[in-house]
């Protein structure tokens, strides 16, 4: 029996950004108006659909998160999804670099590979949804790993983000500084989304590794360059696992640090194709990695369920 407490979603509060300049900004653009360039949307748009928002999900591949708007769009009550029977998602705004849904109160959109362009659709998703006027909305990334002494297909419900060099900071030059920012991930959600998963999909909790190169980033020995042997790639994997580490990807950090600084909630939850302690390639079947590619999505899917029948018993209360 879940406790309804823990899902609570009657104490909100609207989400914001935090830049004092922005009006400025918005006073230089030639017609007044603020873009969501990657998006393609802007504040002259009726941003008002985007109010209901409750959850963000992202991961890298479009793939994946049109699969996933499917699933949302068949799994959830239609009384919550607003979506007539048999209806599919369709994306709304640009599809050059991002493909985004939503379905009720949940939006998704793929962030592409690596912490730039991730960090581009935080920008733009969260002015989006505060231009939009949302109520607290949970911030999610569902995406493949590389695990580190874990059973291959194991979601790992990250703990922490650390940064290449094993440390819990999203270092971005700023003004030609190095400006560092804390990677801790909300305690809270990750206990809900780990309770309402109710081990259907097997899950591990440990820190996260965010890379800038899927290959010497992540002492692979399989890249077009590597000046470094097998035992220094043992020792650098090892050193992480000691440290805490249980799977490296590409967006951890950033993803952490950006919801951190604006107080949203948010997780991130990999699954592990490999694991890197046994070698560098995937060593496993295709139809495998497809099965797992949708673990994290399936077990976001019974969190939506529970949160979404919380919220529900609580406005009927
Ligand atoms: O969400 P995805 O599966 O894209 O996350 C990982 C990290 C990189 O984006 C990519 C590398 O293969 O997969
Ligand atoms: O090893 C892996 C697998 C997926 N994604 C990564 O970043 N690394």
């Amino acid at each position: 029996m879940l406790a309804s407490r823990s899902f609570s979603r009657l104490a909100t509060r609207s989400i914001s950004t935090r830049n004092p300049h922005a009006a400025l900004a918005r006073s230089e653009s030639h017609s007044g108006e603020d873009v969501l360039f990657h998006l393609g949307l802007s504040s002259a748009d009726d941003l008002s659909q985007f109010r209901d928002v409750k959850y963000f999900l992202t991961g890298g591949s479009r793939g994946r998160i049109r699969s996933l708007a499917n699933k949302v769009a068949t799994t959830l009550p239609s009384h919550v999804t607003g979506l007539p029977f048999g209806a599919s998602p369709t994306p709304i705004g640009s599809t050059d670099r991002y493909e985004m849904y939503k379905v009720g109160p949940v939006l998704m959109a793929n962030h592409n590979m690596g912490i730039p362009t991730t960090a581009i659709l935080l920008h733009e998703v969260t002015k989006l949804l505060s231009l939009a006027g949302a109520d607290d909305p949970a911030f999610i990334r569902l995406g493949t790993s590389g695990g580190i002494g874990v059973t291959p297909g194991t979601v790992v419900v990250s703990t922490q983000a650390v940064n290449g060099m094993i440390e819990p900071s999203y270092d971005l030059p700023i003004l030609g500084k190095m400006v560092k920012r804390d990677t801790t991930l909300h305690e809270g959600l990750a206990a809900e989304i780990i309770e309402a998963n109710g081990g259907a999909v097997p899950l591990e909790r440990g820190m996260t590794m965010a890379t800038d190169c899927f290959y010497e980033g992540q002492g692979r020995l399989d890249g077009a360059i590597c000046d470094y042997d097998e035992a220094g790639k043992m020792e650098f994997l090892n050193r992480a696992h000691a440290a805490g580490v249980r799977n490296i990807e590409m967006e951890a950090t950033v993803f952490a640090a950006f919801t951190k600084q604006l107080g949203i909630r948010s997780a991130v939850c990999c699954v592990t194709l490999l694991d890197r302690l046994k070698g560098d390639q995937h060593p496993h079947s295709h139809e495998e990695i497809v099965e797992w590619d949708e673990r994290p999505g399936d077990m976001i899917l019974q969190y939506l369920l529970k949160s979404e029948a919380a919220a529900g018993a609580e406005r009927a209360a």
